[in-house]
């Protein structure tokens, strides 16, 4: 295996505590000690829990998209450790202690300035800007999927729905959408399962939304299953919903009421021009949104006037 292709033997990976689970499978805290002597690292191991969702190809799909991206925004790729002979494969990364951006917004909302929002902001907008470089479409940019290195970095992940753009194309169909995270999703993924880098500006628009909330859960949208189509959405900025939807589905509901051009209401307290990005991200016709490269320079014009 190539250098950074790291093989990591399962007798010498401990198991410490569980992270988080998906739809996929979960991600476990492990040491990775092969001295015995807890003076290995700490690794996030992600185990593969093949079900209807996701198969063993996905999986190794997503070990591909990770093993070839390096950027400082992205979490880092490891390697990878076989188990039951091949048949079973953990994908390993590097550990960040301060965990996702949900939780750490939360807890530390009195540590986070605007500023600080900015920056994490404009470096999501580096490492999209960086993945599109390489024709991949995250499709599931969401707070939930970004890590916190540092009080000053922030980093892309989960990978598992991310797809390459066909070099013959401008977009991504999806044929069998699973769970979908409807509520980050551009109208275009959500009513003819278009993915393009414009529909992940679209994502990044609801996550600055997340951002500037400080993931305020009551202030923010929620994931919904697909399939049941009957959801009880709390009062929340997507309060026409807030009512039990059945039926036609509650997909083509988001999708209608966005074509009013109905949109999130602002924040409490988040900034006039911050929320002119968010509006810009959330054009209806994918055409007109911004792309990253010019968001992270908005943002960084923001940054200055917030200096000042
Ligand atoms: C399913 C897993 N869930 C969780 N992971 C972690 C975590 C802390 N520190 C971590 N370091 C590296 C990794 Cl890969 C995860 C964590 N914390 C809470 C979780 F619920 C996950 O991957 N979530 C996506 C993302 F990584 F973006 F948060």
């Amino acid at each position: 295996a190539q250098p950074d292709q790291a093989l990591f033997e399962e007798r010498h990976l401990r198991y410490i505590s569980l992270l988080g689970k998906g739809n996929f499978g979960s991600v476990e805290l492990c040491r990775y000690d092969p001295l015995g002597d807890n003076t290995g690292e700490l690794v996030a191991v992600k185990k593969l829990q093949p079900n209807k969702q996701s198969t063993l190809d996905d999986f190794k799909k997503e070990v591909k998209t990770l093993s070839v991206l390096h950027c400082d925004y992205i979490v880092k790729y490891r390697g990878v450790c076989y188990s039951m002979g091949r048949l079973s494969m953990s994908l390993v990364m590097e550990y960040l202690p301060h965990g996702s951006l949900i939780g750490y917004l939360e807890n530390n909302r009195h540590k986070v300035n605007t500023r600080r929002l900015l920056l994490f902001a404009s470096q999501i907008c580096k490492g999209m800007e960086y993945l599109q470089t390489l024709r991949y479409v995250h499709r599931d940019l969401a707070a939930r999927n970004i890590l916190v290195a540092s009080e000053s970095l922030v980093k892309i992940a989960d990978f598992g729905l991310t797809k390459i753009i066909p070099f013959d194309k401008e977009y991504y169909r999806v044929t069998q959408p699973g769970e979908s995270p409807i509520f980050w999703y551009a109208p275009e993924s959500i009513s003819e399962s278009r993915f393009s880098p414009k529909s992940d500006v679209w994502s990044f628009g609801v996550v600055l939304h997340e951002l500037f909330s400080y993931c305020n859960m009551n202030s923010n949208p929620k994931r919904v299953r697909r399939q049941c189509n009957t959801i009880v959405v709390p009062p929340s900025p997507f309060s026409p919903l807030s009512l039990i939807v059945q039926g036609p589905s509650i997909s083509m509901h988001l999708a209608n009421i966005l074509k009013t051009n109905w949109r999130l209401p602002p924040p409490p307290s988040c900034p006039l021009k911050v929320y002119g990005l968010m509006k810009e991200c959330w054009a209806y016709d994918f055409e007109e949104r911004p792309c990253f490269s010019s968001l992270a320079n908005e943002i960084e014009t923001i940054m200055q006037d917030e200096r000042e």
